[in-house]
């Protein structure tokens, strides 16, 4: 930081000087030019500085799930969303619920909310199919104590766990010591087969909803309950709360056959809801808040659970003992003010080159690990488990007057707060008064009967947010498309903590888009979110009991995208001098050469960053392959992505254009049997977009420049033009991911030779302008 004021110091008073020397020519292009490139400067910096400060005290914590006491685990209740039929498909749905009833917790203290926000009656049956399956997947899970309990990622583990850095974990003879393992493959190959079945059921049911659905369209009758956008709200129990005893001492007999000896395992199921809330044209349901509220709200008149688990349909649970650990840090001491704990995402199926920096890792493994030491991590959307009353918008205990419950007793029963119902208000009440020891031991046994149902109907109406705090105050925040940040960011305004969970192996695992299309549009649609937020009522800059340095954070997490602007005219910049014809080149001296203390603070400040980017990667373990690959994906992002979310927001500001929550398609889970280059098939699937001119002009841009300064012999003019010439390689090699992406499946096997064809072409049209010219 220091260097960077010295360096502002010398630069701006530079600046001025050489604007009002009397050899600058054309004063005001001068002037416009190193306005230009100062204010550029000035924002990277500050972006810089905005993304260093929060990581000064990075914490790592370590979790000892064996000192849980287990008749103290609380109850709770695990939200899974899902949309669309299509984009995601059933089977990986099924496949999430599967992986969450076999977790490793307390049948009759889980919960299993599924929301439907497509309505659609083939999400609702497969569903129903997952959880007949649960019968025979989960009792076989306790049993020989399979890891993980996904079945399809158990099954074929190679298909799920190609990714860099990871072992694959698959299971071997040594991970049952002590068990009988003729057993568990006897066991293991019926299971197998019954899911097989499962899979072929839901094949055959989404064939037939597609047939319906072509039937429907060519009669003009509708087979399902409504459309996407226009349909009824309904919930139902598709698996009864389980008994409060383990039952032990059964077997499965399916056909006449025993399937599995059962005799010593516990075989409850936990509950499983399917819900779906109620749409209709020309109301607003505020996209997966609207969901997530909606669960929350019904939720509360069923089990109630003071713990919430949020994941979406395609993050499983991919350790069993997840929500363990979710509890321990709930639990540990100081933990009655963490609203909630974030749990890294990890992602199946990405490219072993992880092209398109889908891991993320910087972030995951070091940006949060540093928030963890402030006021804890930011909420990123899934995988991340909640305590209720926080989503009350009460106050954390530590901001409490005197140890109440944070909110009268008046005010929770106010209507206009939380709605018109009763039985929900009293829920609310209930969680609010309850104290830890009762969270597992005087809970009302959960009925789920008629009378519960159909309030929980109600409540999952689209009106009845009408008039109230839901999106406000209360539950998930509306008004934004990337409502994980909006709502950490007003839990942590309230006083709030949070904390962050890593464990071995990976607590949860997800699915990641593969091709650069939908890439960019899901970090378009991050951009855009976040500065919806910079722009509402909700920003960070708002009084609240915000630590100085997560304020800092929040401010970096929402305004990031307006570096687009300086970048795209940034990295056009060295061109201008290269590409100068003879009459404006007195105005950028290419020249004279750049001086001693150019060069100097130049290298300076090279130095530091790469050596603070080091430290960074050293300290968190990533890879420098992922580190760059998250540097090139940034520079990819941000010409393309970050530039369209500061037009999509300035429309947002300017007209009031609602920008629309475009759904990640999730891979289908991959036949066992599938190669790699099936598996990828999509990452070289090439869609071209708006989005991608930006970056594609930066990249043609700089690669011509370049060619045109070799082929004038430019770089002879002094270390300026080499200077420039550095700098366009620079971005070139930042474009690298984003150039492959373009050339679709070429980009496998002649990358290197078509780059080389690629730039001899464009000499070869250099050269022949040049002869023109000339
Ligand atoms: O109207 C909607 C739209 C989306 N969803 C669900 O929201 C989740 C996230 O959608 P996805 O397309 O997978 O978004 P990603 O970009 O992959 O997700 C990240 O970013 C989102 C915010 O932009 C967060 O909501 C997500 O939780 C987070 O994983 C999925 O389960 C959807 O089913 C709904 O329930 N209703
Ligand atoms: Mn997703």
């Amino acid at each position: 930081m220091g260097i960077f004021v010295a360096f502002f110091k010398w630069r701006i008073s530079t600046a001025l000087v050489k604007m009002s020397s009397p050899d600058t020519k054309d004063t005001s292009t001068a002037r416009a030019m190193w306005t230009v490139s100062i204010a550029g400067e000035l924002w990277f910096a500050l972006m810089w500085v905005l993304d260093q400060l929060p990581k000064m005290q990075p914490v790592r914590r370590a979790i000892d799930v064996a000192a849980l006491d287990e008749s103290l685990l609380p109850t709770i209740d695990v939200f899974v969303t899902t949309a669309d039929p299509e984009k995601e498909p059933p089977l990986v749905t099924a496949n999430t619920i599967l992986s969450i009833l076999a977790a490793d917790y307390p049948a009759e203290k889980l919960t299993c909310y599924v929301s439907d926000d497509g309505g659609a009656l083939l999400t609702r049956e497969a569903v129903a199919e997952a959880a007949r399956f649960a019968g025979l997947w989960v009792p076989f899970c306790r049993k020989h104590g399979v890891e993980p309990r996904n079945p399809e990622a158990y099954f074929s583990p190679g298909a799920a766990s190609v990714h860099v850095g990871a072992k694959a974990r698959s299971v071997t003879r040594g991970d049952y010591k002590g068990r009988a393992w003729p057993e568990l493959s006897r066991d293991r190959r019926r299971v197998r087969r019954e899911y097989e079945e499962l899979r072929l059921r839901i094949d055959a049911l989404q064939a037939g909803d597609m047939w319906r659905q072509r039937w429907s369209m060519a009669n003009g009758s509708c087979w399902r309950r409504g459309t996407t956008e226009d349909h009824a709200g309904v919930v139902q129990v598709l698996i009864g709360p389980p008994s409060r005893t383990p039952q032990v001492g059964v077997s499965t007999v399916v056909d006449g056959t025993n399937l599995m000896d059962l005799s010593s395992v516990d075989q409850r199921i936990p509950a499983v809801v399917y819900l779906c809330r109620e749409k209709r044209h020309g109301r607003a349901h505020h996209r997966k808040a609207g969901a997530m509220n909606a669960l929350l709200r019904a939720s509360a008149v069923l089990s109630n659970a003071p713990f919430i688990l949020n994941l979406d349909c395609d993050h499983y649970v991919n350790n069993s003992e997840a929500l363990r650990a979710g509890v321990c840090l709930m639990l540990d001491g100081g933990g009655s003010d963490v609203a909630f704990v974030q749990f890294p995402q990890r992602f199946d199926g990405v490219d072993p080159a992880d092209r398109y920096a889908n891991h993320n890792r910087v972030f995951f493994d070091c940006t949060e690990l540093g928030l963890d030491g402030l006021q804890g991590p930011i909420y990123v959307g899934t995988g991340c488990m909640f305590r209720r009353t926080a989503l009350y918008g009460v106050d954390p205990p530590r901001w409490r007057p005197h140890g109440g419950t944070g909110m009268d007793d008046a005010a929770a029963t106010k209507a206009d707060l939380f709605g018109f119902s009763t039985p929900f208000l009293r829920s609310v009440r209930v969680v609010l008064n309850q104290s830890s020891e009762q969270w597992n031991t005087t809970s009302p046994p959960c009925l789920f009967d008629g009378a519960e149902i159909g309030e929980a109907t109600a409540l999952v109406s689209c009106g009845y947010e009408d008039r109230t705090a839901w999106g406000r105050e209360i539950g998930w925040m509306y008004g934004t498309v990337t409502e994980d940040v909006a709502t950490g960011l007003c839990l942590h305004r309230r006083g709030w903590r949070s904390a962050y969970c890593t464990t071995a192996p990976d607590a949860f695992r997800g699915t990641a888009p593969l091709n650069l299309t939908d890439r960019i549009h899901q970090v378009l649609r991050w951009a855009a979110g976040s500065l919806e937020i910079f722009f509402s009522r909700n920003n960070a800059l708002r009084t609240g009991r915000l630590h100085p340095l997560q304020r800092v954070a929040y401010l970096n997490t929402t305004v990031y995208p307006f570096t687009s602007i300086f970048l795209v005219v940034y990295c056009t910049f060295p061109v201008i001098p290269l590409l100068a014809t003879n009459a404006t080149a007195g105005t950028f001296s290419m020249g004279t050469p750049p001086s001693a203390t150019y060069i100097a603070f130049l290298t300076a400040l090279m130095l530091t960053l790469a050596m603070v980017a080091v430290l960074e990667v050293r300290w968190s373990g990533i890879t420098l392959g992922e580190w760059w690959r998250n540097e090139q994906f940034w520079m990819v992002s941000a010409t393309s992505a970050y530039l369209a979310a500061v037009v999509q927001v300035a429309l947002k500001v300017a007209s009031g254009k609602e920008i629309s929550f475009k759904l990640t398609a999730k891979q289908p889970t991959m036949s066992s049997g599938a190669g790699v280059k099936e598996r990828f098939a999509e990452l070289y699937a090439v869609r071209w977009t708006v989005l991608m001119v930006p970056p594609a002009v930066v990249l043609a841009v700089n690669v011509t420049s370049m060619v045109v300064a070799i082929e004038g012999g430019q770089w002879r003019n002094g270390p300026a033009a080499v200077l420039a010439m550095v700098f366009n390689a620079w971005v070139v090699v930042h474009f690298y991911p984003f150039a492959l992406g373009l050339m679709g499946r070429w980009s496998k096997t002649l990358s290197p030779l078509l780059l080389l064809i690629a730039v001899f072409t464009i000499r070869l049209l250099c050269f022949i302008l040049h002869l023109h010219m000339l």
